[in-house]
Parts: C-alpha cells; structure tokens; sequence
C-alpha cells in the first residue's frame, strides 16, 4: 500500500473548497487516515478479530465504504472458512482502482468482490459480519437510517455490525475538548495549524458527525439487540451491534 505523505493542505489555498475521495486523497490516504484518526490503526486490527470471530461458513462479510482494503484485508488475515466472500463497497473509483491492486497483491484465499457503489443502492445479502469503518460519516444524515435498516435485515442472526465514525458530544464542553485533543493528536503527527484548519473547512458539511446516543437510538430502532462502544479516542469511537 503506498504511504506517501499527505500535504495536500500544507500550501495556503485560497479556497479548501469540499473534501472529496480523489485521486490525490487516494494517493495519500495510507498516512493522512493514520495521522488524522486517534486509533486507526488499532481499530482496523481489531475489526479483523471481530470478524474472525463472528463469520461463519458460507456467509458474506461487507466492508462498506472500503477505500483502499485496509479492513478487508484485516478480516482476510482471521476467515477460518474458504467459503466465504469479502464484498468492498466504495464510491470513488479512485479508491477501488488502487484498492484492486492492494488486494492483488495480499496472498489470502478469501474471494473478495469490489463494487463500485453508493451505499444506498447496495444490497447486504446473507451476512454474518458489516463493517463501517469511517463511512457513516459522509453519508447524508437522512439517508442513514435506511442504510443501518437494510444492514440489520441483511444480517444473519448472531451476525455483528462494527461501525466507527467521528463523533460529537451533547456537552459543549466535552465537545470542545474532545475537538482540541484531536487537533493536538493531527500537530503531535505533522500537521500545521493551517494544514488542520483547511481541511476542518473542507470537511466542514461533508463529514457529518452525530452523538454516540444518536448511533446507538439509530441501532436500536433497526432491531439490533445488543450494541456498545468497544473503542474511544477523544473524538473517535468504535461501536458493535449485534443480531
Ligand atoms: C474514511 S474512508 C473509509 C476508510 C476505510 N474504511 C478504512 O478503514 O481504511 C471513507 C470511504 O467511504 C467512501 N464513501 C463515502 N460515502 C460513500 C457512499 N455514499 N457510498 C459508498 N462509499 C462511500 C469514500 O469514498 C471513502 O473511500
Ligand atoms: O476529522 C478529521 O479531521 C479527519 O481528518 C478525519 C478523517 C476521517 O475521519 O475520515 C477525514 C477524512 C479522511 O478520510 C481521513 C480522516
């Protein structure tokens, strides 16, 4: 996987204008997503036990917003089954191209199929394990519910949804503080202040993110019995839902 470095806010621009999943963020995605999330690292590696854990013979396991195959290929590493099929969902074709050829060259036998889709028009078939990482996100609020909804109905029972995303906190105290942590952890990595700031406004109604009570209300509503955070770092969280 290419690590280039990320400095595509490092130059002043007149206008960030709207982070996008481009070529140029393909590039660099490896070292900005390590650099820019508070556990990254240990998420995706995890997400690997969860789902080696939780696949069972013959079943699907999704990764939806995939990128460049980083939770892929760490579930890949724990499929106890030859029979099952790893489905990576993306929308930008930047990413699946390079995806493509990080799978290629990853030398477990798991099938995996990736799809060049929008989330909303994916179908979640006969799964035992569906993984979120950092993808919620960026989905229009309105369309989430629907989304969680198909996953659950997608699931097989004692099936597993780990889903991570950036999140807020009711407390506008906490709230700051969480958000400053964050910014410290990006200038402790090698970001400036001018490379967070344009990309805070880049990111600013693209990435979209909600409270931890609104995920978990969103789960529950969809039929989820069982759903808690396994993972926090300031403002990052991991949850799991369970069938
Ligand atoms: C932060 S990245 C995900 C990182 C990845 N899951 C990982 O663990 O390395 C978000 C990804 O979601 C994709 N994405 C955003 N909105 C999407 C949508 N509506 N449908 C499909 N993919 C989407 C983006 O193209 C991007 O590759
Ligand atoms: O919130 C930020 O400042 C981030 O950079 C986070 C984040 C993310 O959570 O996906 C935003 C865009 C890139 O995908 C990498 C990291």
């Amino acid at each position: 996987m290419s690590d280039s470095r990320d400095d595509i806010y490092a130059e002043p621009l007149g206008s960030p204008g709207l982070f996008r999943f481009d070529d140029k963020v393909a590039q660099v995605f490896p070292d900005m997503i390590k650099r820019s999330v508070p556990g990254y690292t240990t998420i995706v590696a995890m997400t690997g036990l969860l789902a080696g854990r939780y696949a069972t013979a013959g079943s699907r396991l999704y990764d939806l917003g995939c990128s460049l195959g980083a939770s892929t290929l760490a579930m890949r590493q724990h499929l106890h089954f030859d029979d099952c099929l790893i489905v990576g969902v993306d929308n930008s074709e930047a990413m699946l191209s390079r995806c493509r050829s990080v799978i290629d060259t990853d030398s477990h036998d798991t099938p995996v199929s990736l799809v060049c889709a929008d989330l909303q028009d994916v179908a979640i078939e006969n799964a035992s394990v569906v993984v979120l990482n950092f993808t919620l996100q960026f989905v229009p609020v309105e369309q989430r519910d629907a989304i969680i909804n198909r996953i659950y109905n997608g699931l097989k029972p004692g099936g597993i949804m780990v889903l991570s995303e950036k999140v807020t906190f009711e407390d506008p105290h906490l709230d700051a503080l969480n958000i400053d942590l964050h910014h410290q952890f990006k200038r402790a990595n090698g970001y400036s202040d001018l490379e967070i700031a344009q990309k805070r406004s880049a990111l600013e109604n693209v990435l979209l993110p909600e409270t931890l009570a609104q995920h978990k209300a969103r789960i529950a509503a969809a039929g989820f019995g069982s759903c808690d955070v396994w993972f926090q770092c300031f403002n990052f969280a991991s949850l799991v839902a369970l069938k």
